[in-house]
């Protein structure tokens, strides 16, 4: 059996991807030229790389199309319905370190919780007409958040396809739910965090599809416990 590892093939978490396999015995080399998007692990026949955007790496971890990815938690968790069931958390890398958190303006000086939050929810469409609005590129996450864990129902997602933080400003949503590493992009924009804001603490994982072939199989194990052994 061939196993299939997706890397980043560009972006922040290429080149820590690449040197973490490296470290563990597993040196990737590329087949054919430097841009190419295949690769191979030297010595090692049997495994294929494949080189992908980080979130097309969770969509095909998630479909089973490939057996191991990396990319970050967040970009798993979003990406995939059911994603426990789905895939296995077999790595964290500790590289890739971000936060997914609610924020809202600094202004909203009795806003400090998501209790806080769900009040304002409440009693947003009496008071401006309309159910509040968050900007986010984090779909499944937010409305897990919200809806699942603080029971708020009374809100609209608005999509954000970048420059989330900027969405309270401009005024085409009230708060956002976005990633964060040193802040500096929330500062910036008056935006601070709830304090029990934080969705999820996400950094680069070696993630494996669950797929019954790999029951029992010497080379997923080995592939595991290679990558654990240099972390
Ligand atoms: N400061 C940061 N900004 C954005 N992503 C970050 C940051 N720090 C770590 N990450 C993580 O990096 C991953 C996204 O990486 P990257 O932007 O390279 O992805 P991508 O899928 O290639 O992007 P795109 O598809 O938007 O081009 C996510 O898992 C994210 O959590
Ligand atoms: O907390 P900070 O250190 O300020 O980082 C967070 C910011 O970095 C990312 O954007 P980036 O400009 O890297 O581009 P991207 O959204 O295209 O990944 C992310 O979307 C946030 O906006």
């Amino acid at each position: 059996m061939t196993i299939t590892i997706a890397l980043p093939s560009k972006g922040r978490m290429k080149d820590d991807a690449s040197a973490i396999f490296e470290r563990a015995g597993m040196r990737i080399v590329a087949v054919g030229n430097d841009r190419s998007y295949r690769g191979r692990v030297e010595g090692a026949d049997d495994v294929e790389v494949a080189f992908l955007s980080a979130s097309e790496i969770s969509r095909e971890v998630g479909s089973g199309a490939v057996d191991f990815g990396v990319t970050g938690e967040d970009l798993v968790r979003e990406g995939i319905a059911d994603a426990d069931a789905r895939v296995e958390f077999a790595a964290r890398l500790g590289f890739g370190h971000a936060d997914v958190v609610v924020a809202v303006p600094e202004v909203w000086y009795d806003v400090d919780t998501m209790a806080d939050l769900g009040d304002v929810a409440a009693d947003f469409r009496a008071r401006h007409g309309r159910r509040l609005a968050i900007a986010t590129k984090y779909w499944r996450l937010t409305q897990q958040f919200f809806s699942g864990s603080h029971g708020i129902q009374l809100y609209r997602i608005v999509e954000s396809l970048g420059a989330t933080e900027g969405a309270p400003a401009s005024g085409s949503a009230d708060i956002i739910v976005d990633i964060t590493s040193t802040g500096s992009t929330l500062k910036a924009n008056h935006l601070k965090i709830l304090s029990d804001g934080v969705i999820l603490r996400s950094e680069a994982c070696l993630v494996r599809a669950r797929k019954p072939s790999h029951e029992g199989n010497p080379a997923i194990d080995r592939i595991i416990s290679s990558v654990r052994s240099v972390l």
